[in-house]
C-alpha cells in the first residue's frame, strides 16, 4: 500500500460522509456526549498503536470536527519499541495518513522492556510502562486527555474476563481520571462495535503498521475469543446488554451520569 492509497479518505473529508460511515460517527457521538468526554478547548493525545483501533478513532475524532460547534486539539502520539522498530515505509505511510486526517503525528522511541522489569514482563506492566510515557508526554506538552482505541467488544471482553477469572465486577471504564482530575483517559469508542471499525479498516484501506507484540499469541484475550464469538452468537445484542448491566447493576461503576 502507498500513500496513493488513501483517496477515498481524503474525499471523507470534502465531502457529505457516507451512509455506511454516519451511523458509526453517531455511536462515537453518542459515548462521547453520554460521559462528556470532550469539551470546547480540549487538548487530546491519541494514543496510536498502528493497529486498526487506534487509526480508526484518530480518523473518526477528526472526522466529527469537521461539523460540530467546539473544536479540540488532536495530537497523534505512537511509542515504537525500540526493540521492534518501524520500518521506513511504514513510517511513511502512517505520516502520510496522519497527514490527510489533518492530525500532526508524533513517535516516541522508547524500550518496552525497562530496567525495573528484571524478568517479569507481562501485558499488564506493558500497558502501564506505555500509559506511563504517554502520560509524561502529556504533562510536558500541556496535554490534558489521553484517547484510546478501545471499543465496545473489549469493554464487554474486559467485564467477562474480570468477572470469570478474577471475581470482580470491574471493566475499562469510558472516562476515567487520574491526578485529581489533572488527567483523563477517554474511550470515545466505547459504543462502536469491533465490526464496525473492522469495515472502516476495509473499506478505507487503513495503514495498520503495528509493531510485533511478543505475548500476542499467549495473550488471556486472544483464549477468551472463541468464548465470547459463541455468547454474541446466542444474542446478536449480547454485546451490548452486558454494557448496560454493568451500569444497571452497579450504577457507580461510572464516575460520571449516564443518560440511558
Ligand atoms: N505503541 C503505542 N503507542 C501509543 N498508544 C498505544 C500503543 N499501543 C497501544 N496504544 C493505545 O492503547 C490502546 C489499546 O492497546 P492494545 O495493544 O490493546 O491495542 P488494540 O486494542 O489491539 O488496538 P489497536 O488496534 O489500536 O492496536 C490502543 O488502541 C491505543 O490507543
Amino acid at each position: 500500500m502507498n500513500s496513493s492509497n488513501f483517496g477515498e479518505i481524503e474525499n471523507l473529508f470534502k465531502y457529505n460522509n457516507p451512509r455506511w460511515l454516519k451511523y458509526t460517527l453517531r455511536k462515537l457521538g453518542q459515548g462521547i456526549s453520554r460521559y462528556n468526554m470532550i469539551e470546547d478547548g480540549d487538548r487530546i493525545v491519541l494514543g496510536i498503536s498502528g493497529g486498526k483501533d487506534s487509526l480508526a478513532l484518530a480518523l473518526l475524532l477528526s472526522l466529527r470536527r469537521k461539523w460540530l460547534p467546539i473544536d479540540y486539539e488532536l495530537r497523534a502520539v505512537q511509542i515504537e519499541w525500540q526493540e521492534f522498530p518501524m520500518t521506513d515505509e511504514q513510517v511513511s505511510l502512517i505520516k502520510s495518513f496522519f497527514n490527510i486526517i489533518d492530525v500532526p503525528y508524533v513517535r516516541l522511541t522508547e524500550t518496552m522492556f525497562p530496567g525495573s522489569y528484571k524478568d517479569d514482563f507481562n501485558c499488564y506492566r506493558c500497558a502501564r510502562n506505555r500509559k506511563r510515557i504517554l502520560f509524561d508526554y502529556m504533562a510536558k506538552e500541556g496535554f490534558s486527555k489521553l484517547a484510546l482505541g478501545h471499543h465496545l467488544d473489549d469493554i464487554v471482553t474486559t467485564t467477562i474476563i474480570n468477572m470469570t477469572m478474577r471475581g470482580k465486577l470491574f471493566t475499562m471504564m469510558p472516562i476515567q481520571e487520574f491526578f485529581k482530575g489533572k488527567l483523563h483517559i477517554i474511550r470515545p469508542m466505547c459504543e462502536i462495535r469491533e465490526s464496525a471499525i473492522i469495515t472502516i479498516k476495509e473499506r478505507l484501506n487503513l495503514p495498520v503498521v503495528k509493531a510485533a507484540c511478543p505475548y500476542k499469541d499467549t495473550n488471556l484475550r486472544l483464549s477468551i475469543q472463541p468464548v465470547m464469538e459463541n455468547l454474541f452468537s446466542l444474542d446478536p445484542h449480547a454485546r451490548e446488554k452486558i454494557y448496560r448491566s454493568l451500569i444497571e447493576i452497579k450504577p457507580d461503576y461510572l464516575p460520571y451520569s449516564l443518560k440511558t
